[in-house]
Protein backbone atom coordinates (compact mmCIF):
# COMPACT_ATOMS: atom_id res chain seq x y z
CA UNK A 1 0.00 0.00 0.00
CA UNK A 2 1.69 3.10 -0.91
CA UNK A 3 1.66 6.10 1.68
CA UNK A 4 -1.57 8.17 2.15
CA UNK A 5 -0.93 12.16 2.48
CA UNK A 6 -4.28 12.30 3.90
CA UNK A 7 -5.27 15.96 2.68
CA UNK A 8 -2.30 16.06 0.98
CA UNK A 9 -0.42 17.67 4.09
CA UNK A 10 3.02 18.01 3.27
CA UNK A 11 2.94 17.34 -0.81
CA UNK A 12 4.45 19.53 -3.10
CA UNK A 13 2.46 19.13 -6.42
CA UNK A 14 4.66 21.74 -8.71
CA UNK A 15 6.48 25.07 -8.41
CA UNK A 16 5.07 28.85 -8.41
CA UNK A 17 7.03 31.95 -8.75
CA UNK A 18 4.07 33.79 -7.40
CA UNK A 19 4.64 33.47 -3.22
CA UNK A 20 6.46 31.72 -0.95
CA UNK A 21 5.13 30.89 2.50
CA UNK A 22 8.19 30.18 4.89
CA UNK A 23 6.69 28.99 8.21
CA UNK A 24 10.54 28.36 10.18
CA UNK A 25 10.35 31.89 9.95
CA UNK A 26 6.92 32.85 9.31
CA UNK A 27 7.23 34.76 6.38
CA UNK A 28 5.75 35.06 3.38
CA UNK A 29 6.58 37.20 0.00
CA UNK A 30 4.83 38.01 -3.12
CA UNK A 31 7.09 37.89 -6.26
CA UNK A 32 9.88 38.35 -3.48
CA UNK A 33 8.63 41.07 -2.19
CA UNK A 34 7.35 40.57 2.15
CA UNK A 35 3.93 40.85 2.62
CA UNK A 36 4.07 43.13 5.42
CA UNK A 37 6.34 45.79 2.81
CA UNK A 38 3.83 45.57 0.68
CA UNK A 39 0.67 46.30 2.84
CA UNK A 40 2.96 49.69 3.96
CA UNK A 41 3.70 50.80 1.40
CA UNK A 42 2.07 49.89 -1.87
CA UNK A 43 -1.98 50.47 -3.13
CA UNK A 44 -4.18 47.02 -3.36
CA UNK A 45 -3.83 48.08 -7.08
CA UNK A 46 0.14 47.58 -7.15
CA UNK A 47 -0.22 44.34 -5.42
CA UNK A 48 -2.40 43.62 -8.14
CA UNK A 49 -0.24 44.07 -10.76
CA UNK A 50 2.47 42.56 -9.13
CA UNK A 51 0.45 39.25 -8.70
CA UNK A 52 -0.09 39.36 -12.39
CA UNK A 53 2.93 40.69 -14.11
CA UNK A 54 5.62 39.56 -11.76
CA UNK A 55 7.00 42.86 -11.19
CA UNK A 56 5.73 46.20 -9.27
CA UNK A 57 4.24 48.69 -11.92
CA UNK A 58 6.33 51.71 -12.86
CA UNK A 59 3.68 55.16 -13.13
CA UNK A 60 3.05 54.35 -16.78
CA UNK A 61 1.68 50.81 -15.82
CA UNK A 62 -0.08 51.93 -13.01
CA UNK A 63 -2.00 54.50 -14.42
CA UNK A 64 -2.62 52.10 -17.46
CA UNK A 65 -3.98 49.85 -15.36
CA UNK A 66 -5.87 52.02 -13.06
CA UNK A 67 -7.64 53.90 -16.17
CA UNK A 68 -8.71 50.05 -17.08
CA UNK A 69 -9.91 49.11 -13.26
CA UNK A 70 -12.20 52.14 -13.12
CA UNK A 71 -13.79 51.90 -16.55
CA UNK A 72 -15.03 48.32 -15.78
CA UNK A 73 -16.52 49.02 -12.19
CA UNK A 74 -20.20 49.25 -13.23
CA UNK A 75 -22.20 46.02 -13.34
CA UNK A 76 -24.57 45.99 -15.92
CA UNK A 77 -28.34 46.02 -15.28
CA UNK A 78 -28.31 42.29 -16.42
CA UNK A 79 -25.98 41.75 -13.67
CA UNK A 80 -27.88 43.74 -10.94
CA UNK A 81 -30.85 42.29 -11.40
CA UNK A 82 -29.73 38.89 -11.09
CA UNK A 83 -28.17 39.93 -7.88
CA UNK A 84 -31.85 41.28 -7.01
CA UNK A 85 -33.54 37.55 -7.77
CA UNK A 86 -31.45 35.96 -5.77
CA UNK A 87 -33.17 34.90 -2.15
CA UNK A 88 -31.72 37.61 0.25
CA UNK A 89 -31.27 34.39 3.13
CA UNK A 90 -29.17 32.85 0.96
CA UNK A 91 -25.57 33.56 1.75
CA UNK A 92 -23.75 36.19 -0.19
CA UNK A 93 -20.66 34.11 -1.28
CA UNK A 94 -23.39 32.26 -2.91
CA UNK A 95 -24.16 35.60 -5.21
CA UNK A 96 -20.61 35.93 -5.40
CA UNK A 97 -20.49 32.77 -7.04
CA UNK A 98 -23.43 33.34 -9.18
CA UNK A 99 -22.08 36.47 -10.89
CA UNK A 100 -18.79 35.15 -11.81
CA UNK A 101 -20.61 32.59 -13.33
CA UNK A 102 -22.41 35.00 -15.40
CA UNK A 103 -19.45 37.23 -16.32
CA UNK A 104 -18.11 33.74 -17.93
CA UNK A 105 -21.61 33.28 -19.38
CA UNK A 106 -21.81 36.56 -21.30
CA UNK A 107 -18.04 36.84 -22.26
CA UNK A 108 -18.14 35.78 -25.85
CA UNK A 109 -14.16 35.08 -25.38
CA UNK A 110 -14.68 32.77 -22.43
CA UNK A 111 -12.92 29.82 -23.51
CA UNK A 112 -10.15 31.83 -25.54
CA UNK A 113 -7.25 31.12 -22.52
CA UNK A 114 -3.99 33.36 -23.96
CA UNK A 115 -2.38 34.88 -21.61
CA UNK A 116 -3.42 38.50 -22.75
CA UNK A 117 -6.98 37.07 -22.29
CA UNK A 118 -6.71 35.89 -19.11
CA UNK A 119 -5.01 38.86 -17.97
CA UNK A 120 -8.42 41.18 -19.49
CA UNK A 121 -10.42 38.52 -17.37
CA UNK A 122 -8.78 38.79 -14.19
CA UNK A 123 -8.54 42.57 -14.24
CA UNK A 124 -12.26 42.74 -15.05
CA UNK A 125 -13.63 40.30 -12.27
CA UNK A 126 -11.70 42.26 -10.15
CA UNK A 127 -13.16 45.33 -11.12
CA UNK A 128 -16.61 44.91 -11.29
CA UNK A 129 -16.99 42.26 -8.11
CA UNK A 130 -16.99 44.64 -5.65
CA UNK A 131 -19.54 46.76 -7.15
CA UNK A 132 -21.59 43.18 -7.09
CA UNK A 133 -20.59 43.14 -3.17
CA UNK A 134 -21.26 46.52 -2.58
CA UNK A 135 -24.56 46.59 -4.60
CA UNK A 136 -25.89 42.99 -2.15
CA UNK A 137 -24.71 44.04 1.24
CA UNK A 138 -27.07 47.29 0.45
CA UNK A 139 -29.88 45.36 -1.26
CA UNK A 140 -30.11 42.82 2.14
CA UNK A 141 -30.27 46.31 4.29
CA UNK A 142 -33.12 47.42 2.17
CA UNK A 143 -30.91 50.38 0.62
CA UNK A 144 -30.25 51.36 -3.31
CA UNK A 145 -26.87 50.11 -4.93
CA UNK A 146 -24.25 53.07 -5.21
CA UNK A 147 -22.41 53.36 -8.30
CA UNK A 148 -19.34 53.17 -8.44
CA UNK A 149 -17.05 55.92 -8.99
CA UNK A 150 -13.87 56.60 -11.23
CA UNK A 151 -12.47 59.13 -9.26
CA UNK A 152 -12.17 57.30 -6.16
CA UNK A 153 -9.26 53.88 -5.60
CA UNK A 154 -10.21 50.37 -5.39
CA UNK A 155 -10.27 50.61 -1.24
CA UNK A 156 -12.06 53.89 -1.14
CA UNK A 157 -14.29 53.19 -4.00
CA UNK A 158 -15.30 49.83 -2.13
CA UNK A 159 -16.32 51.71 0.87
CA UNK A 160 -18.03 54.26 -0.41
CA UNK A 161 -20.28 51.99 -2.06
CA UNK A 162 -21.11 49.88 0.79
CA UNK A 163 -21.50 52.97 3.16
CA UNK A 164 -22.09 56.01 1.03
CA UNK A 165 -18.85 58.15 2.54
CA UNK A 166 -15.24 57.14 2.65
CA UNK A 167 -14.71 56.79 6.00
CA UNK A 168 -11.92 57.67 8.31
CA UNK A 169 -8.67 57.81 6.13
CA UNK A 170 -7.08 55.69 8.89
CA UNK A 171 -10.25 52.45 8.10
CA UNK A 172 -9.29 53.12 4.40
CA UNK A 173 -5.78 52.17 4.99
CA UNK A 174 -6.29 49.86 7.36
CA UNK A 175 -8.76 47.82 5.05
CA UNK A 176 -6.54 48.38 1.93
CA UNK A 177 -3.93 46.64 4.31
CA UNK A 178 -6.39 43.77 4.74
CA UNK A 179 -6.72 43.33 0.81
CA UNK A 180 -3.29 43.14 0.31
CA UNK A 181 -3.02 40.56 3.32
CA UNK A 182 -5.68 38.50 1.95
CA UNK A 183 -4.26 39.00 -1.66
CA UNK A 184 -1.96 35.91 -2.45
CA UNK A 185 -0.66 32.41 -0.37
CA UNK A 186 0.29 29.75 -2.86
CA UNK A 187 -1.21 26.65 -3.21
CA UNK A 188 -4.24 27.12 -0.30
CA UNK A 189 -7.42 25.22 -1.12
CA UNK A 190 -8.99 27.43 -3.13
CA UNK A 191 -6.02 28.39 -5.23
CA UNK A 192 -5.91 24.66 -5.64
CA UNK A 193 -9.28 24.14 -6.74
CA UNK A 194 -8.93 26.88 -9.32
CA UNK A 195 -5.62 25.46 -11.03
CA UNK A 196 -7.16 21.39 -10.86
CA UNK A 197 -10.58 23.64 -13.02
CA UNK A 198 -7.59 24.88 -14.92
CA UNK A 199 -5.95 21.78 -15.88
CA UNK A 200 -8.50 20.13 -17.42
CA UNK A 201 -8.16 23.40 -20.26
CA UNK A 202 -11.38 25.17 -18.33
CA UNK A 203 -11.72 28.48 -18.45
CA UNK A 204 -10.87 31.09 -16.05
CA UNK A 205 -14.52 31.85 -14.83
CA UNK A 206 -14.81 27.88 -14.11
CA UNK A 207 -11.72 28.06 -12.16
CA UNK A 208 -12.91 31.20 -10.39
CA UNK A 209 -16.30 30.03 -9.22
CA UNK A 210 -15.11 26.84 -8.07
CA UNK A 211 -12.60 28.47 -5.88
CA UNK A 212 -15.07 30.76 -4.64
CA UNK A 213 -16.92 27.41 -3.02
CA UNK A 214 -13.86 26.07 -1.33
CA UNK A 215 -12.97 29.81 -0.05
CA UNK A 216 -16.55 29.76 1.56
CA UNK A 217 -16.05 26.89 4.20
CA UNK A 218 -15.40 27.57 7.46
CA UNK A 219 -11.76 25.73 7.42
CA UNK A 220 -10.54 28.09 4.50
CA UNK A 221 -11.86 31.81 4.37
CA UNK A 222 -15.37 31.33 6.17
CA UNK A 223 -13.65 31.89 9.61
CA UNK A 224 -13.43 35.05 9.17
CA UNK A 225 -17.25 35.38 9.88
CA UNK A 226 -17.23 32.32 12.28
CA UNK A 227 -14.61 34.30 14.54
CA UNK A 228 -17.04 37.74 14.53
CA UNK A 229 -20.19 34.64 15.39
CA UNK A 230 -18.03 33.38 18.67
CA UNK A 231 -16.80 36.79 19.75
CA UNK A 232 -20.32 38.10 19.53
CA UNK A 233 -21.42 34.27 21.55
CA UNK A 234 -18.55 35.43 24.34
CA UNK A 235 -20.09 38.87 24.09
CA UNK A 236 -17.63 40.52 27.16
CA UNK A 237 -14.27 40.08 27.34
CA UNK A 238 -15.08 38.85 31.23
CA UNK A 239 -15.91 35.67 29.81
CA UNK A 240 -13.33 34.90 27.24
CA UNK A 241 -11.29 32.63 28.93
CA UNK A 242 -14.09 30.71 30.12
CA UNK A 243 -15.51 30.48 26.46
CA UNK A 244 -12.14 29.00 25.67
CA UNK A 245 -11.56 26.85 27.67
CA UNK A 246 -15.31 25.11 27.41
CA UNK A 247 -14.22 24.87 23.72
CA UNK A 248 -11.09 22.76 23.83
CA UNK A 249 -12.29 20.91 26.57
CA UNK A 250 -15.48 19.53 24.54
CA UNK A 251 -12.54 19.53 21.64
CA UNK A 252 -14.36 22.16 19.27
CA UNK A 253 -12.62 23.65 16.48
CA UNK A 254 -11.84 27.25 17.53
CA UNK A 255 -11.66 29.16 13.93
CA UNK A 256 -9.63 31.47 13.62
CA UNK A 257 -6.64 29.64 14.82
CA UNK A 258 -4.26 26.67 13.42
CA UNK A 259 -3.11 26.72 10.20
CA UNK A 260 -1.90 23.81 7.76
CA UNK A 261 1.53 25.38 7.18
CA UNK A 262 2.26 27.97 9.63
CA UNK A 263 2.82 26.17 12.67
CA UNK A 264 4.30 29.08 14.98
CA UNK A 265 2.29 31.59 13.89
CA UNK A 266 0.48 33.53 10.44
CA UNK A 267 2.94 35.91 8.73
CA UNK A 268 0.22 38.13 8.08
CA UNK A 269 -1.82 38.39 11.75
CA UNK A 270 0.96 41.22 13.42
CA UNK A 271 -0.23 43.55 10.61
CA UNK A 272 -3.74 42.87 10.72
CA UNK A 273 -3.30 42.63 14.41
CA UNK A 274 -1.91 46.62 13.94
CA UNK A 275 -4.93 47.14 11.27
CA UNK A 276 -7.25 45.80 13.28
CA UNK A 277 -5.76 48.33 16.64
CA UNK A 278 -6.14 51.52 14.35
CA UNK A 279 -9.73 50.83 13.81
CA UNK A 280 -10.65 49.90 17.12
CA UNK A 281 -9.17 53.09 18.00
CA UNK A 282 -10.92 55.23 15.38
CA UNK A 283 -13.97 53.14 16.04
CA UNK A 284 -14.38 52.79 19.86
CA UNK A 285 -13.91 49.35 19.84
CA UNK A 286 -11.54 48.76 22.53
CA UNK A 287 -13.37 46.04 23.77
CA UNK A 288 -12.72 43.86 21.05
CA UNK A 289 -9.42 44.00 20.93
CA UNK A 290 -9.15 43.11 25.16
CA UNK A 291 -11.29 39.82 23.88
CA UNK A 292 -9.10 39.18 20.97
CA UNK A 293 -5.86 38.96 23.22
CA UNK A 294 -7.83 36.97 26.23
CA UNK A 295 -8.64 34.29 23.67
CA UNK A 296 -5.22 34.45 21.81
CA UNK A 297 -3.11 34.11 25.23
CA UNK A 298 -5.94 31.04 26.58
CA UNK A 299 -5.64 29.33 23.66
CA UNK A 300 -1.21 29.46 23.18
CA UNK A 301 -1.02 28.49 26.78
CA UNK A 302 -3.19 25.78 26.72
CA UNK A 303 -2.77 24.46 22.96
CA UNK A 304 0.13 26.61 21.74
CA UNK A 305 -1.80 26.79 18.93
CA UNK A 306 -1.45 30.77 17.39
CA UNK A 307 -4.13 32.40 15.15
CA UNK A 308 -4.84 33.02 11.76
CA UNK A 309 -5.13 35.59 9.14
CA UNK A 310 -9.17 35.46 10.16
CA UNK A 311 -8.86 36.39 14.01
CA UNK A 312 -8.05 39.62 13.23
CA UNK A 313 -10.18 40.02 10.45
CA UNK A 314 -13.22 39.62 11.51
CA UNK A 315 -13.23 42.05 14.36
CA UNK A 316 -11.69 44.45 12.23
CA UNK A 317 -14.15 44.26 9.66
CA UNK A 318 -17.07 44.59 12.17
CA UNK A 319 -16.10 47.70 13.27
CA UNK A 320 -15.63 48.80 10.23
CA UNK A 321 -19.26 48.07 9.87
CA UNK A 322 -19.72 45.54 7.14
CA UNK A 323 -22.55 42.83 8.15
CA UNK A 324 -20.59 39.56 8.85
CA UNK A 325 -22.10 37.21 6.34
CA UNK A 326 -19.93 39.95 3.80
CA UNK A 327 -16.54 38.90 5.35
CA UNK A 328 -15.76 36.28 3.19
CA UNK A 329 -16.86 37.88 -0.19
CA UNK A 330 -14.19 41.02 1.00
CA UNK A 331 -11.51 38.01 0.83
CA UNK A 332 -12.62 36.78 -2.41
CA UNK A 333 -12.65 40.65 -3.45
CA UNK A 334 -8.77 40.26 -3.08
CA UNK A 335 -7.61 36.70 -3.46
CA UNK A 336 -9.15 37.00 -6.91
CA UNK A 337 -5.90 38.63 -8.16
CA UNK A 338 -4.58 35.71 -6.61
CA UNK A 339 -6.45 33.14 -7.80
CA UNK A 340 -6.01 34.47 -11.71
CA UNK A 341 -2.62 34.81 -11.09
CA UNK A 342 -2.33 31.15 -10.49
CA UNK A 343 -4.62 30.40 -13.47
CA UNK A 344 -2.39 31.75 -15.89
CA UNK A 345 1.21 30.45 -14.35
CA UNK A 346 -0.76 27.26 -14.70
CA UNK A 347 -2.60 27.37 -18.22
CA UNK A 348 0.96 28.50 -18.96
CA UNK A 349 3.00 25.44 -17.75
CA UNK A 350 -0.23 22.51 -17.77
CA UNK A 351 -0.56 19.41 -16.46
CA UNK A 352 -4.13 17.71 -15.93
CA UNK A 353 -3.74 17.43 -11.86
CA UNK A 354 -5.11 13.84 -11.30
CA UNK A 355 -3.75 12.28 -8.25
CA UNK A 356 -4.43 8.59 -7.32
CA UNK A 357 -6.49 6.93 -4.73
CA UNK A 358 -5.93 3.58 -2.53
CA UNK A 359 -9.22 1.67 -3.33
CA UNK A 360 -10.49 0.34 -0.12
CA UNK A 361 -13.76 -1.17 -0.98
CA UNK A 362 -15.11 -4.46 -1.40
CA UNK A 363 -13.05 -6.78 -3.46
CA UNK A 364 -14.06 -7.38 -7.45
CA UNK A 365 -17.50 -9.73 -7.46
CA UNK A 366 -19.84 -11.40 -9.71
CA UNK A 367 -23.32 -9.97 -10.58
CA UNK A 368 -25.85 -13.03 -8.82
CA UNK A 369 -28.04 -13.32 -11.61
CA UNK A 370 -29.42 -12.19 -14.91
CA UNK A 371 -32.21 -9.66 -13.66
CA UNK A 372 -33.06 -7.72 -11.12
CA UNK A 373 -35.76 -10.06 -9.80
CA UNK A 374 -33.02 -13.03 -9.76
CA UNK A 375 -30.59 -11.12 -7.59
CA UNK A 376 -30.01 -11.97 -4.15
CA UNK A 377 -29.81 -8.54 -1.78
CA UNK A 378 -29.99 -10.01 1.20
CA UNK A 379 -26.36 -9.38 1.79
CA UNK A 380 -27.30 -5.62 1.48
CA UNK A 381 -30.95 -4.74 2.36
CA UNK A 382 -30.38 -3.73 6.33
C1 LIG B 1 -7.21 32.22 5.45
C2 LIG B 1 -7.30 30.80 5.96
O1 LIG B 1 -7.88 29.97 5.32
S1 LIG B 1 -6.53 30.47 7.41
C3 LIG B 1 -7.39 29.03 8.05
C4 LIG B 1 -8.76 29.41 8.55
N1 LIG B 1 -9.42 28.29 9.20
C5 LIG B 1 -9.69 28.26 10.52
O2 LIG B 1 -9.41 29.19 11.25
C6 LIG B 1 -10.41 27.03 11.01
C7 LIG B 1 -9.83 26.52 12.32
N2 LIG B 1 -8.57 25.87 12.12
C8 LIG B 1 -8.50 24.56 11.70
O3 LIG B 1 -9.51 23.88 11.55
C9 LIG B 1 -7.13 23.98 11.40
O4 LIG B 1 -6.14 24.63 12.15
C10 LIG B 1 -6.79 24.04 9.90
C11 LIG B 1 -7.88 23.33 9.11
C12 LIG B 1 -6.72 25.49 9.42
C13 LIG B 1 -5.44 23.39 9.66
O5 LIG B 1 -5.56 22.13 10.11
P1 LIG B 1 -4.60 20.88 9.84
O6 LIG B 1 -3.27 21.27 9.38
O7 LIG B 1 -5.35 19.92 9.01
O8 LIG B 1 -4.43 20.39 11.30
P2 LIG B 1 -5.49 19.61 12.14
O9 LIG B 1 -6.87 20.14 11.96
O10 LIG B 1 -5.28 18.15 11.89
O11 LIG B 1 -5.00 20.00 13.60
C14 LIG B 1 -3.88 19.40 14.26
C15 LIG B 1 -4.20 19.37 15.75
O12 LIG B 1 -4.37 20.70 16.23
C16 LIG B 1 -5.71 20.90 16.68
N3 LIG B 1 -6.20 22.16 16.13
C17 LIG B 1 -5.82 22.76 14.97
N4 LIG B 1 -6.50 23.88 14.80
C18 LIG B 1 -7.32 24.01 15.87
C19 LIG B 1 -8.27 24.97 16.24
N5 LIG B 1 -8.52 26.01 15.47
N6 LIG B 1 -8.94 24.79 17.39
C20 LIG B 1 -8.70 23.71 18.17
N7 LIG B 1 -7.79 22.77 17.87
C21 LIG B 1 -7.12 22.91 16.72
C22 LIG B 1 -6.52 19.76 16.08
O13 LIG B 1 -7.64 19.46 16.84
C23 LIG B 1 -5.52 18.64 16.05
O14 LIG B 1 -5.41 18.12 17.34
P3 LIG B 1 -5.17 16.53 17.55
O15 LIG B 1 -3.85 16.24 16.91
O16 LIG B 1 -5.19 16.39 19.03
O17 LIG B 1 -6.31 15.85 16.86
O1 LIG C 1 -2.74 28.81 3.07
C1 LIG C 1 -3.77 28.30 3.53
O2 LIG C 1 -3.94 27.07 3.68
C2 LIG C 1 -4.88 29.15 4.00
C3 LIG C 1 -4.54 30.59 4.06
O3 LIG C 1 -3.95 31.06 5.00
C4 LIG C 1 -4.89 31.43 2.94
O4 LIG C 1 -5.39 30.94 1.93
O5 LIG C 1 -4.67 32.66 3.02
Amino acid sequence: MSEIKKGLAGVVVDTTAISKVVPETNSLTYRGYAVQDLAASCTFEEVAYLLWYGELPDPGQLQLLTQRERAQRRADRSLLSLVEKLPENCHPMDVVRTAISYLGAEDPQEDDSAQSANLAKALRMTAVLPTVIAADMRRRRGLDPIAPQSDLGFAENFLNMCFGEIPDARIVEAFQSSLILYAEHSFNASTFTARVVTSTLSDMYSAVTAAIGALKGPLHGGANEAVMHDMLEIGEPTEAAEWMRRKLAAKDKVMGFGHRVYKNGDSRVPTMRAAFADVAAVAGGEKWIEMYDILESTMVEATGIKPNLDFPTGPTYYLMGFDIEMFTPIFVMSRITGWTAHIIEQAGSNALIRPLSEYTGVPQREIQGSSLLERDFSATVS
